[in-house]
């Protein structure tokens, strides 16, 4: 059924649509030989007589509303095309918000004041304005919720919902994110008390299970895990964390960074339990999860679980435009277009070519689903044949809720390749350089610092200095080894 919101913002948005698909196409320069990789899309299904058809075509559709989707629609306003033009098509029933808050404000206990829906709508996460279901409604921009794209036609560039609404678009942008990764349900992974954390729907019902927590599990040792377990601390949970690998964050942190996190969640009374993989979720006799049983048999009693073991591209239906085998998701160009013409992919489902270090990527972060959507839309609104040349930018924030012994607010950009040099030891700060064989700086990581430090870091990431090693790891402070850094940026051996 459609919320409140829903039809707030829908139906009654009086957006007005134009009738002629190859139009559009035809404006925006796809009327043909346009594009380099043009692939005759499979018919996903076939539209009946019988089938019905939603008002009439959409020039432009957007499928997904998240992060990238609320970022995106900003782009179609600030270019007067939203008006009228712009649909989105949402499987949630709110509209964009800045996915992030569910593991960290949202997760505060009830009396240190958590955050809630509307108060991160995209796109406050970046400074700019909270877009509110109204603020959809006064721009002309109609949005479909709780209504997933089920299936898709390339060659009749249709769309069908769960509703059975049949949309005609002009041009596609598919911005579906990822859904997490589930424990199959065999061992018990949708025992209820069991939860996975993508969307504000999840975090509800994760927030009222720790109400009544005592004993918690989290299952996984990378953002979720780590996020979770922190925010559990500040509810007095008694918390393990259970992970297959030898340390937390093993995608990003070193061994010695990650003991570093891992001391101070144990300062927290935060428990491990290291290199174990489940076997099963157990149910007690009222049906709801009671214990993680580990494959060297051993038990750990639970009523509250939470998965954080990574998340998949929701490629589906959109299989036929490309999907990349290596990286997964949706392969697109540098102006995130498909080898379709008029269909783009944006945020975290879309392959696309990270310029700096020549390789396909997908980076499942907010930074990229956010700058993705404006390169996306801007470069498809004004033509200009602009290149996305993007800086990887991870960050976290955790044990933040008031009255926290310490909080934690990292940021790291760059790729952590090569051999690595940490200094500090949360005294308050870390800092650990990724060095590659020539000695260039590839990536840098730090922990609490100013924002003049922080501001520091992108530089370094993106210039890629040749770095004088020894130097840097006679260091004696973290403000020290940040000069050292900086005074390499004005040797002129950058990239
Ligand atoms: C709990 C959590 C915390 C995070 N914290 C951070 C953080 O601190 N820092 C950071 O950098 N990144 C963080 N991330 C990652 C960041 O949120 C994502 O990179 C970002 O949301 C990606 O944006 P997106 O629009 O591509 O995908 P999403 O924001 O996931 O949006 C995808 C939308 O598409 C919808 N959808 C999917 N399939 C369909 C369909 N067939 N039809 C219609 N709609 C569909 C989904 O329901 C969803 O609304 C976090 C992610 C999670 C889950
Ligand atoms: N601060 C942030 O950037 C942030 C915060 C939260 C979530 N996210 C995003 O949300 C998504 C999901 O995060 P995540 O933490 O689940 O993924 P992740 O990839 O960061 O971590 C997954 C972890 O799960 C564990 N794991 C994998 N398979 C397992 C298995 N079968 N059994 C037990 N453990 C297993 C591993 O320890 C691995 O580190 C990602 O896209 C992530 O980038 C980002
Ligand atoms: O990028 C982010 O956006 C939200 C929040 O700032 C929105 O208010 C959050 O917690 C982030 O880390």
């Amino acid at each position: 059924m459609a919320s409140t919101a829903a039809a707030a913002a829908g139906t009654a948005s009086g957006c007005r649509y134009y009738s002629q698909t190859s139009w559009a196409l035809r404006r925006l320069g796809f009327g043909g030989a346009g594009l380099a990789r043009p692939a005759a899309p499979r018919r996903a299904f076939s539209v009946s007589a019988a089938a019905v058809f939603d008002n009439e075509n959409r020039e432009y559709v957007i499928v997904g509303g998240g992060n990238a989707a609320g970022y995106a629609a900003r782009t179609f306003v600030e270019h007067g095309m939203a008006d009228g033009r712009l649909c989105i098509v949402s499987k949630e029933a709110v509209p964009p918000y800045e996915r992030p808050a569910l593991t960290k404000g949202y997760l505060f206990p009830p009396e240190k004041k958590p955050a809630r829906l509307p108060g991160f709508h995209t796109c406050v996460g970046s400074g700019g304005q909270r877009q509110t279901a109204e603020w959809y409604k006064e721009n002309g921009i109609e949005v479909l919720y709780e209504d997933p794209v089920e299936a898709f036609d390339g060659k009749t560039q249709t769309l069908k919902t769960s509703s059975g609404k049949i949309l005609k678009y002009g041009s596609l942008i598919i911005s579906t994110g990822c859904a997490a990764a589930r424990l199959p349900e065999k061992i018990g992974g949708n025992l209820p008390g069991v939860h996975y954390i993508r969307d504000v729907a999840d975090a509800d019902s994760l927030v009222s299970s720790l109400g009544k927590a005592k004993k918690i599990v989290v299952i996984g040792g990378g953002y979720i895990g780590m996020e979770v377990a922190a925010a559990a601390c500040g509810w007095n949970l008694d918390t393990t964390i259970i992970f297959p690998e030898d340390h937390i964050m093993p995608r990003l942190f070193t061994p010695s960074l990650a003991e570093k996190y891992e001391e101070l969640y144990e300062q927290n009374g935060v428990k491990f339990v290291k290199g174990a993989l489940i076997d099963k979720l157990d149910a007690g006799s009222d049906g709801r999860v009671s214990s993680a049983v580990l494959k060297d048999g051993s038990v750990v009693e639970a009523d509250t679980v939470i998965v954080g073991i990574g998340a998949k591209p929701a490629v589906s239906p959109f299989e036929a435009v490309g999907v990349n085998n290596e990286v997964g998701g949706i392969e697109v160009d540098s102006m995130f277009r498909t080898s379709v013409p008029g269909i783009f992919a944006i945020g975290d489902v879309a392959a696309f070519p990270l310029k700096m270090y020549d390789r396909i990527a997908r980076v499942e972060h907010v930074d990229h689903a956010r700058k993705s959507a404006h390169h996306c839309i801007e470069t498809l609104l004004t033509s200009q044949a602009k290149a996305y040349d993007y800086l990887p930018y991870f960050y976290s924030r955790i044990f933040e809720y008031e009255g926290s012994s310490r909080k934690i607010w990292w940021q790291f950009y760059g790729d952590n390749v090569g051999e690595t040099v940490e200094v500090g030891n949360f005294d308050p700060k870390i800092a650990t350089f990724w060095i590659d064989t020539d000695d260039r700086l590839k990536g840098v990581f730090l922990e609490s610092g100013t924002s003049e430090e922080f501001s520091l870091l992108p530089q370094l990431a993106r210039s890629q200095p040749v770095v004088d090693k020894a130097k840097l790891k006679s260091a004696t402070s973290v403000e020290d080894a940040l000069d050292i850094a900086r005074s390499s940026l004005l040797s002129g051996s950058s990239v």
